[in-house]
């Protein structure tokens, strides 16, 4: 089961409309998803306008729009060269016959700036409350994103800005499927603070960790456990 949650992958240029890199079959992705695949490859639109948000709420700083700057428009194929690195996923998850005994992605925080996700009406991804640890379903909305901070912005804001804990759950019924965006830096980015957010009173809870070593290290971890323990920005903390 969980060998097929991630196992068909494919990157798509919106401007001639086809697939320039995909690992397996995809026989199952409709227009609707296509089209949704689309629509996510407009970084310049829904991304910048969501890292200014961020900007302009939570941290004056300039580099927040040194990032917003840096998103550049799509090109085939998306690589990790001296540019930011936005990875699509399509999940499929098949029916399960025992879905209390598997999940369909494990617990964890995307390692990522920001995702954007998409999920069809089949419903499954569970975020931890904070207050009393309960695993919490978000209900799937027609035509809505679901937008979750990932651990790069709760590191450069210093935990002004906090990454959700989530998981995903199988059923016995229904399929599901669900497309995230992954918004990353390149890979030779060092992630840490920004230096306008220290002060005496808030001092740098984290140390510098390098953006692409990070993935590779969550890549080798495996999120289908119930219970797995995966590589999280926490080690990196500073104790203050
Ligand atoms: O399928 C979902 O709803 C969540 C997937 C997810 O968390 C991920 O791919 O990182
Ligand atoms: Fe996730």
């Amino acid at each position: 089961m969980g060998k097929d949650c991630n196992s068909r992958i494919a990157v798509v240029d919106h401007r001639s409309a086809t697939v320039v890199a995909s690992c397996g079959e995809m026989p199952f992705v409709s227009f609707r998803y296509f089209s949704t695949l689309l629509d996510f490859c407009h970084p310049t639109t829904i991304l910048a306008q969501l890292f200014a948000i961020l900007a302009r709420k939570f941290v004056k700083s300039p580099h927040f729009n040194d990032v917003v700057l840096l998103i550049p428009p799509p090109a085939p194929p998306f690589h990790a060269g001296k540019s930011p690195l936005p990875i699509i996923r399509v999940n499929h998850y098949p029916p399960c016959p025992s879905p209390d005994l598997a999940l369909a992605v494990g617990r964890h925080n995307d390692g990522v700036a920001l995702t954007i996700l998409a999920q069809d009406d089949v419903g499954g991804l569970e975020v931890k409350r904070k207050n009393d640890g309960e695993w919490i379903l978000v209900k799937p909305i027609p035509n809505a994103y679901i937008i979750n901070i990932g651990d790069i912005i709760q590191v450069w804001s210093n935990d002004k800005y906090e990454s959700v804990e989530h998981r995903a759950i199988l059923n016995s019924e229904t399929e599901r499927f669900s497309i995230p965006f992954f918004f990353n830096p390149a890979h030779y980015t060092w992630v840490e603070p920004l230096e306008e957010l220290i002060n005496e009173q808030n001092p740098r809870k984290y140390k510098a960790y390098n953006c692409g070593k990070y993935f590779a290290t969550r890549k080798r971890g495996n999120l289908k456990e119930l219970y797995a323990e995966n590589v999280q920005i926490c080690h990196f903390k500073i104790d203050n």
